[in-house]
């Protein structure tokens, strides 16, 4: 039989009140007991009225430990304001530190401090909140955190140490921190030499590039130890056990954006500490059988492609570099020729153009997208995945002129763009939001660019179209099969060969190249895939906002 928590309920003194205190299992509740109903022990018989009232659910508790008012310790000054008869009659003392919501998904961590008359009720307080501390099996206690020290505007160890590590520390959650030396050593420790047994989870201290990094060593090992192929493009891939914590440090930040609400170390730190999980897809890239790279927000050609190769030569800059390539592409006016194929997914709950967002607790994203089968539980319980060849049937063919090519595999917002490349997109569905561009004007290319920094409907314009997938590839038109790289390499010569070819074609480059989470790729051929739940985050996706402001603290909701 289960072990029924402890039930305990006691009068402590708090900010020169009495309140009357109970945790149940679940929650931690404290209310004032008004003055003329206060008993001086014992508990009480008769709910009390009035007086404020406060709950913190056990699950969001961080640490409880004892504080010695006896040795001049306070509780934020308040205690030395206290009447020394006071002083006196409750000198024994416990902190309670636990989340607090603030406003916009922020998340801060607040301390309680409740004076007792009676030492071994205080012993009794903190052994029976930290058993229960203990009982939540999904905390981390031990984990493994990578820092890159050159991401974003190169404040990764200051906002660890800082800002992480001291929450960390007082969640008794043990880390080794591994500041990276150059661009994939995080990648190739953990796809080699980490003793990932020893972990509850690896935290990733950087942007989005460095979150890639995380990825790509943690997949690959458990591919390896599986002894997966990733080179094979059908191949299904093993999920990850480990999850993975991101601490925004880096340009854009949007993994984190997109599944907490907000670039902020601390909110971020406190989803790791109560143990959160989050399920995500990942695309895996191939080029003629051959395993590229995995992308978890982002692939883009054409424009995004375009920013980001422009603007890694000036990192310089920091993360204003793609505004300033950004406003250049945008003038470039470059569109790409090809064709884009790809497996529409028809047996899921969902569109582009929905009206609903991907939440905490998404309805869609626990049926792995799929449509629910009352009739067959069991059969609605496997995600579709790229290599379940039955759904091989069906694909569609755009072909033209582009401006971009985006797979979205989740919203990708980020504060830049709140709602993101497609809004409608979720985080763990098992499929990508292929979104096509086609050459347009630029008056209107930024028509549909501002739409995305509002709530209007990107979507909704003449020259652009937006598929739900679960498989895509793209070929561009003067791609010579496996030849594309040596063409290449012979760039100039191409070049001037197309400009020949189609004097009208004013001069765009035949190739862009694919942006992959920040990353460039060298092909521009490229077949991608989804894999359903491949990896998991220490988040819990974004929290509904509350429709009132004042409701958005649950602590004073009772
Ligand atoms: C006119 C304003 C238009 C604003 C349009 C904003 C759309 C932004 C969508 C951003 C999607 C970002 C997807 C995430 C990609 C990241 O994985 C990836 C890596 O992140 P990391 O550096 O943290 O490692 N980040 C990126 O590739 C950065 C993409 C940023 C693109 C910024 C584009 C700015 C466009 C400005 C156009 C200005 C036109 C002005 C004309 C008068
Ligand atoms: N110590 C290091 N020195 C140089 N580059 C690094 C180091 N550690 C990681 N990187 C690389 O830095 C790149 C950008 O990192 P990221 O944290 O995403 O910052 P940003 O968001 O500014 O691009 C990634 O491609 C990553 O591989
Ligand atoms: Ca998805």
């Amino acid at each position: 039989m289960e072990k029924q928590p402890r039930l305990l309920a006691s009068q402590l003194f708090l900010k020169n009140s009495v309140f009357e205190v109970l945790l149940n299992g679940v929650l931690l509740t404290w209310k004032e007991i008004p003055a003329n109903k206060k008993v001086v022990s014992g508990s009480i018989h008769h709910p009390i009225k009035g007086g404020t009232s406060h709950s913190v659910s056990v699950s969001e508790i961080l640490a409880v430990r004892e504080l010695d008012v006896g040795g001049g310790t306070n509780d934020d000054g308040r205690w030395q304001k206290m009447p020394q008869k006071l002083t006196e009659a409750y000198p024994y003392a416990f902190t309670v530190s636990y989340v607090e919501r603030a406003r916009q998904h922020r998340w801060r961590c607040s301390d309680v401090t409740f004076h007792c008359s009676d030492g071994v009720l205080r012993q009794q307080w903190i052994q029976t909140i930290r058993e229960q501390l203990t009982a939540l099996t999904s905390r981390p206690k031990h984990l493994l955190v990578y820092i890159n020290p050159y991401g974003g505007k190169q404040q990764g160890e200051c906002i660890y140490e800082q800002k992480v590590a001291p929450l960390f520390a007082c969640a008794s959650i043990s880390t080794d921190v591994i500041v990276t030396e150059h661009a994939n050593h995080a990648r190739d420790h953990l796809k080699t030499e980490a003793e990932l047994k020893k972990y509850d989870g690896v935290v990733c201290v950087g942007g989005d590039g460095m979150f890639s990094e995380i990825v790509h060593g943690l997949v690959s090992r458990t591919q390896r130890d599986n002894g997966v192929d990733q080179n094979s493009p059908e191949e299904k891939l093993v999920p990850c056990s480990l999850r993975i914590g991101i601490i925004p440090a880096g340009s854009t930040d949007c993994i984190c954006y997109a599944t907490v609400g907000i670039n902020d170390p601390v909110t971020s730190a406190l989803h790791v500490i109560v143990g959160d999980s989050q399920p995500m897809d990942v695309c895996s890239v191939h080029h003629n059988n051959t395993f590229l790279r995995y992308s978890i927000s982002l692939l883009g050609y054409g424009f995004y492609g375009d920013v980001l190769a422009d603007s890694e030569r000036k990192r310089w800059m920091g993360p204003a570099r793609y505004d300033f390539s950004g406003f250049k592409t945008f003038l470039t006016h470059h569109h790409y020729e090809g064709a884009v194929s790809f497996l529409p997914a028809t047996d899921i709950l969902g569109t582009p153009r929905d009206k609903t967002r991907c939440r905490a607790g998404c309805f869609i994203c626990q049926h792995d997208g799929q449509l629910y089968s009352g009739d067959s539980p069991e059969e609605s319980k496997t995600a579709p995945d790229v290599s379940d060849r039955e759904y091989e049937v069906g694909w569609g063919v755009v072909r033209g002129k582009f401006l971009a090519i985006n797979a979205a595999s989740m919203s990708c917002a980020c504060p830049r763009s709140p709602m993101g490349l497609s809004p409608a997109a979720h985080l763990a569905d098992g499929t990508t939001d292929l979104i096509l561009v086609r050459k347009c004007s630029r008056f209107n290319f930024l028509r549909h660019l501002l739409r995305h920094t509002s709530k209007d409907d990107q979507f909704d314009m003449t020259f652009v179209e937006v598929h739900r997938v679960r498989r895509f590839r793209f070929t561009p038109r003067h791609c010579q099969n496996d030849s594309e790289l040596d063409l290449r390499e012979n760039g100039k010569q191409l070049f001037s060969q197309i400009c020949r070819d189609h004097p009208a074609c004013s001069c765009s480059p035949a190739y862009s190249s694919w942006n992959c989470d920040g990353e460039i790729l060298p092909h521009a051929a490229i077949e991608v895939g989804v894999h359903c739940q491949l990896i998991k985050l220490f988040a819990r996706g974004i929290e509904e906002q509350p429709l009132f402001e004042d409701l958005a603290n649950p602590q004073c909701a009772l």
